[in-house]
């Protein structure tokens, strides 16, 4: 059964701020040695937003997106959800937030129900509560027939399945997800894209990295396209592009070549 409506509604916290950006990114930067790999970036992402961050790799997508949901303190800068300071008010950011991150490790010795219960409980939710959001979100991502394996031997697919549920279980008001859709089959994403577009309608902001700009022209409202640790385009998706594809405006400002030099051997038959 998919039913992604298990997110619809969602519940107003007390003491969120009716207006204002869902996440403000102010001069945040971080060097790791002699690399500077975010360099005082500024970024608001209004409220209600499908938010997509592009870049090459290596452009700092992850780290900003680290920095943001308290992962990876930043050298210097601020960002908030909400109105909530990450760094300075870490526990009121944290409750607002669903964080989907890259390659971080997982309780993996859990099976997948009790991972995502699991990530429920750690958010102070009633163990009635997380085992039945744990069981409908489980059955909306097509994994019931693995939530009683260990998240150990999960596919790469089915643990980011598995993390995206960890996400969302207890209804934040603002997701962040890198690479979302990544290892993810064609059917798990499109249950996930609706259920993140349901999200979206009910009041939620999502901010996505992907490298599928098709998609990321498709399903999101805004986009920030950075490279080389700043902010080169923001806005809405369809004033970033200017008439063009995402993927040729993105060509266009991030540069770089698809010619390939060298390599010959590669080109030559061995029989
Ligand atoms: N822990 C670290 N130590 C040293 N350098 C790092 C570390 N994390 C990231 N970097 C470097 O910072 C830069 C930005 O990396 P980041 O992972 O943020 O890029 P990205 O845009 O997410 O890339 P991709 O699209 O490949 O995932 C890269 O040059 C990377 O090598």
């Amino acid at each position: 059964m998919n039913d992604p409506g298990v997110l619809a509604d969602l519940p107003a916290p007390q003491g969120v701020p009716t207006d204002g950006p869902a996440i403000a990114i102010r001069a945040l930067g971080k060097r790791f040695g002699d690399l500077i790999a975010v360099k005082g970036i500024d970024l608001d992402v209004p409220r209600g937003s499908f938010f997509g961050l592009v870049g090459p790799n290596g452009a700092g997508k992850t780290t900003t997106l680290s920095m943001v949901t308290g992962l990876l303190r930043p050298d210097h800068g601020k960002a908030f959800v909400l109105g909530r300071d990450v760094w300075a008010d870490p526990v009121a950011a944290k409750r607002l937030l669903g964080v989907l991150p890259d390659g971080l490790k997982l309780f993996d010795r859990l099976t997948g129900l009790q991972l995502i219960t699991y990530a429920g409980l750690l958010h102070g939710m009633s163990r009635d509560l997380a085992t039945s959001r744990a069981s409908e979100l489980i059955a909306a991502l097509g994994l019931s027939e693995a939530q009683g394996k260990l998240v150990v031997d999960y596919s790469a697919g089915m643990t980011k399945k598995a993390t995206l549920a960890c996400a969302l279980v207890h209804a934040p008001r603002v997701l962040v997800l890198d690479e979302p859709f990544e290892a993810v089959d064609p059917i798990s994403a499109a249950t996930i894209r609706r259920i993140l577009e349901d999200y979206v309608a009910a009041g939620g902001t999502v901010v996505l990295s992907s490298h599928v700009m098709d998609l990321v022209q498709r399903l999101c409202s805004h986009v920030a396209v950075i490279a080389d640790g700043q902010v080169l385009a923001v806005g809405q998706t369809d004033d970033v592009r200017g008439g063009r594809s995402l993927e040729e405006r993105f060509v266009e400002l991030v540069g770089g070549s698809t010619e390939v030099e060298g390599l010959s051997w590669l080109r030559t038959s061995s029989d």
